[in-house]
């Protein structure tokens, strides 16, 4: 079973490669950006780190979570540190977010 570091699905962060993680497991969401009832954009907004909390708080129906087994390729490494991904239009504050070392 493939796993990825937080800073691996930190690279696919765009919408032509589209990773998201939601209760550790990993997905391959690019196919899925177009087709998502909720838009594209919360996908990217939320995309390429964990989006479990984003994901809950929606109260996605079980027909959504079934969806996501299609996209799955792994487990996160829970060894690894989660990451700021660095993204153009970020709308995230900086100054309380402490960079890692
Ligand atoms: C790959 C992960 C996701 C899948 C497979 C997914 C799937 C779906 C599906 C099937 C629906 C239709 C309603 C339902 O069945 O619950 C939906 C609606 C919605 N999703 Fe997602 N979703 C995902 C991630 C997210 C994330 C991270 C957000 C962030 C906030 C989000 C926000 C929404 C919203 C706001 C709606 C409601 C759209 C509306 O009814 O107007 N989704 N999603």
């Amino acid at each position: 079973m493939s796993s990825f570091t937080y800073e691996k699905v930190a690279e696919h962060n765009t919408k032509d490669d589209l990773y998201m993680i939601i209760h550790n497991k990993v997905y391959n969401i690019t196919q899925f950006v177009d087709e998502h009832p909720g838009g594209e954009e919360v996908l990217l907004d939320e995309g390429a780190k964990d989006a479990t909390e984003a994901f809950e708080d929606v109260g996605h129906s079980d027909e959504a979570r079934e969806l996501l087994e299609k996209y799955y390729v792994g487990e996160v490494d829970k060894s690894s540190a989660p990451v700021k991904p660095v993204k153009a239009a970020s709308t995230s504050t900086s100054a309380d977010a402490p960079q890692g070392k």
